[in-house]
């Protein structure tokens, strides 16, 4: 089984760790202090610094939540006004970067092509040689800025397309969807895809934001950790999940639905956008897009990989006792604001760019090494032969 399969982790149950015997998947194990974010597992709830999921989503844009999580508060009119002009001020791209899209979007993958242009981007950063809080700041601002825009151009570039200027009087989520679909957007849908990227901000220890707090946490830069985090963020298991379910969606015959499932968890295959680590009830999140889902189908007039997703949901519940996480419903979210499959994930990147960099501050700024210890399991005692002799 290839080990980057959306199948090649099934199994594996989880087990408490002892002294000497570790826990399969880190489960359990409390990896580091933050005030971001916080999961109440068993009802189904997520905190950013405090302030309940559901109170943010669709009440709060995108740059307040990105100010919340990297500054500490929700600002006000006045803080908020600072922090835009710094965000529009930030999305410039450095002249290594403009110079390298064009060959990058003709040979890598989207989430390839992110990792390798934000490590880029990090060589040309004003700010590369500081940790300071100051530095990080900007740095987090930059990186927030950028990474849409990122997105943007690398498209543009492999489909030969011109993308428009980001206009400084509209927000990330609008210009984001100007510059993908090459129209200005619906009201409504800006509105929607603003409140997706705020549900997806920020997570706790999830497998992008701890790879961050490592590579961060040797004392290396900003946009190292952040170039580990796209990488993580990248597999099936995490945050490329959005794209394999719209792909599952696709790849089902819409009056087969019930009977593809059950086949695919009777042959022991995982089925992308369910399950979750912390979660033991429907995630937060996926209610939140679940309702978008199904609003944006509407008015798309062509609801079938909504009632898809809608039937699989159920036989999912049924057949493994299992709930949708956040990846399943923002699937057809994206697909039915017009965004391509393949940049599903790096939709994802561009909103929890703002609760890596928030992490990365944080560890910065009350660091210890992050090395745990591992269990040996290999051969001991090996007698020593000559390479003539093996
Ligand atoms: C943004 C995010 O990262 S959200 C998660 C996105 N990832 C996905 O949607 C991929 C599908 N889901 C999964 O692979 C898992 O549920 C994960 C990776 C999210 C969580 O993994 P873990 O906590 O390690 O759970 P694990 O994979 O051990 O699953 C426990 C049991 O449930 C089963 N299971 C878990 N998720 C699924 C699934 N989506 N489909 C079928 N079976 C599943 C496992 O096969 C295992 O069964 P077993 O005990 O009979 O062997
Ligand atoms: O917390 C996790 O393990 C995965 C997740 O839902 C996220 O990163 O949003």
């Amino acid at each position: 089984m290839n080990a980057t399969s959306p199948e090649g982790a099934a199994g594996g149950g989880a087990s408490r760790a002892t002294a000497d015997k570790p826990t399969k998947g880190l489960a359990d194990v409390v990896a580091a202090s933050t005030a971001l974010s916080d999961i109440d597992g068993r009802e189904g709830r997520l905190f950013y610094r405090g302030y309940d999921i559901h109170d943010l989503a669709g009440r709060t844009t995108f740059e307040e939540t990105a100010h919340l999580l990297q500054c500490g508060t929700l600002p006000n009119r006045q803080q908020l006004a600072a922090y835009g002009a710094g965000l529009v001020e930030g999305r410039a791209l450095g002249a290594l970067v403009e110079a390298n899209i064009p060959e990058i979007a003709e040979k890598m993958e989207p989430m390839e092509a992110l990792r390798t242009l934000v490590s880029l981007a990090g060589a040309e950063d004003p700010d590369k040689s500081s940790n300071s809080g100051d530095a990080n700041l900007r740095k987090a601002a930059r990186l927030t800025a950028q990474q849409p825009i990122l997105v943007a151009r690398y498209h543009a570039a492999r489909t030969g397309k011109s993308v428009p200027d980001p206009d400084p009087q509209l927000s990330i989520a609008a210009n984001f969807l100007l510059q993908i679909t090459g129209s200005t957007p619906d009201p409504r849908a800006v509105e929607i895809f603003d409140a997706c990227l705020v549900l997806h901000a920020d997570h706790t220890m999830n497998a992008s934001t701890f790879a961050a707090r490592v590579c961060a946490a040797t004392l290396s830069d900003m946009h190292s950790a952040i170039v580990a985090a796209i990488g993580t963020l990248k597999g099936p298991l995490h945050g490329g999940a959005n794209e394999q379910v719209m792909r599952t969606l696709q790849s089902i015959e819409p009056g087969k639905v019930a009977q593809t499932v059950k086949d695919m968890l009777a042959a022991h295959k995982k089925i992308m956008g369910f399950g979750h680590r912390v979660y033991k009830t429907e995630d937060p999140r996926a209610t939140h897009l679940r309702k978008m889902s199904q609003e944006l189908a509407e008015a798309h007039g062509d609801d079938t990989y909504f009632r898809m997703s809608r039937e699989m949901e159920q036989v999912v519940l049924e057949e493994k006792g299992l709930f949708p996480n956040v990846d399943f419903y923002a699937a057809t979210v994206y697909h039915y604001l017009g965004i391509p499959t393949d940049l599903f994930t790096p939709v994802f990147s561009v909103s929890r760019m703002s609760g890596w960099t928030a992490h990365v501050i944080e560890q910065h700024a009350d660091n210890r090494l992050i090395r745990p210890d591992s269990e040996y399991i290999g051969e001991r005692d090996q007698k020593w032969e000559p390479i003539d002799a093996r």
